[in-house]
């Protein structure tokens, strides 16, 4: 079986991961630019790469599109002209399935087939460095296939994605994009603003940065993601984001009411519904917001703590996945950012951890 990825950054990297070495399967990359080629093979990512549209393409069994939401047009109307495969399935990864199911349906397609797929996991990094073969796990990957995609078609997509260890859900695209907008997009909105004014105080006084290194730095994580992937997804859901931000400015404006009134009470009515709805959320999935298990510890500015830290956690075969110093200066406690994979190694540290006395926070 030939599976063909186009753009193997983050999404489409970890998807051929998850497919390449697999019984009977063979992953080929298509890359934009020339010196894209060598490091998807030289990392082990694909069997083969090719510069080349109709290579890539010819006598595949399954094609992923993982280019940037912009640029699926494009490879969608180049492959609608090419001879492919009989039955073979196309597919994206696009975070919006509006446009291009609208346009895949316009297509005459003679025994070739697009299902639009969105897989819910990821993170604010990018580009074949950040894939992994585990990305998806539990997350949700949604399909939305046309009316007129037989069902035998679909099976074939779900059974190839289960390399993945995703859980797929199929959801008419019109009401994904209005989710997705909701869940996804307009909290990268967000974020990017919260930072950009925190930025602005910054230019006049430096300490906004300095402090900002703890929760802040955390709700605007997503602030970072890559600003032309970003800039397709939000073009591409436009309408949907018109009309939340709309809403977004309503809630901002009660907020500024309940200030203007000191409507103590008002305050902690927004709080409490916020944090029933949010107590009920799933449990944490890899992928969407929490991408790994992170846990915060305080640690003295002595020399040779985080090794030991480090040590301690592989002696109770604990698999730590990132550490990081959020801030360390030689008169404050810094705090480490310890990230992991598996929830069970989230909790065996937070115990050990704690059990050893360090401050601990989740
Ligand atoms: N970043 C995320 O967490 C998620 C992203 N997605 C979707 O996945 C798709 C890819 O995003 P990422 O993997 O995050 O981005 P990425 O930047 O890591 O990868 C994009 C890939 O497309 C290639 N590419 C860029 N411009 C191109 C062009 N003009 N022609 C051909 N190839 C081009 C790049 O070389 C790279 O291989 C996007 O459609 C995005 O909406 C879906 C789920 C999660
Ligand atoms: O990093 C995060 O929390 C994300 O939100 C990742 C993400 C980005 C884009 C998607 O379409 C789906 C998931």
């Amino acid at each position: 079986m030939k599976i063909a990825i186009f753009g193997v950054g983050l999404i489409g990297g970890s998807l051929a991961l998850c497919f390449k070495g697999k019984p009977g399967i063979t992953v080929v990359g298509h890359a934009h630019l020339p010196e894209l080629l060598e490091p998807m093979v030289s990392r082990g990512v694909v069997d083969s790469a090719t510069l080349s549209v109709e290579e890539a393409a010819l006598d595949a069994d399954f094609i992923f599109l993982c280019v940037p939401v912009g640029q699926l047009e494009h490879y969608l109307l180049l492959l609608s002209k090419l001879p492919l495969k009989k039955g073979c399935i196309i597919s994206d990864v696009g975070s919006t399935k509006q446009s291009i199911t609208a346009l895949a349906e316009q297509i005459p397609w003679d025994d070739v087939y697009f299902i639009g797929g969105h897989p819910m996991a990821g993170s604010e990094r990018s580009g074949i460095t950040a894939s992994s073969a585990v990305l998806f796990e539990n997350a949700y990957y949604v399909l939305s296939p046309a009316a007129d995609v037989p069902e035998q078609v679909c099976s074939s997509l779900e059974k190839l994605l289960q390399f993945t260890g995703a859980q797929i859900v199929r959801v008419e695209p019109g009401m994904h994009d209005d989710i997705v907008g909701a869940i996804s997009h307009l909290p990268h909105i967000i974020a990017a603003s919260l930072v950009n004014q925190v930025r602005t105080h910054n230019e006049e006084n430096g300490l906004y940065r300095v402090l900002a290194a703890g929760g802040f730095r955390d709700i605007t994580r997503i602030a970072s993601s890559d600003p032309i992937v970003w800039r397709d997804i939000l073009l591409s859901n436009r309408d949907v984001l018109l009309n939340l931000l709309q809403e977004w400015n309503e809630q901002i404006e009660r907020f500024t009411r309940l200030l203007l009134e000191r409507d103590g009470e008002g305050i902690e009515d927004e709080f409490r519904t916020a944090g029933a709805f949010r107590s009920e959320l799933p449990e944490r999935r890899k992928g969407m917001i929490t991408p790994l298990f992170d846990l915060y510890i305080d640690v003295p500015d002595t020399p040779g703590i985080i090794g030991q830290i480090a040590t301690q956690l592989g002696d109770h075969r604990i698999n730590l996945s990132n550490m990081q110093i959020i801030e360390s200066r030689e008169d404050v406690p810094g705090i480490l950012r310890l990230s992991f994979r598996q929830e069970e190694d989230w909790e065996k540290a937070k115990k050990l951890l704690s059990e050893q006395r360090y401050h601990v926070v989740v």
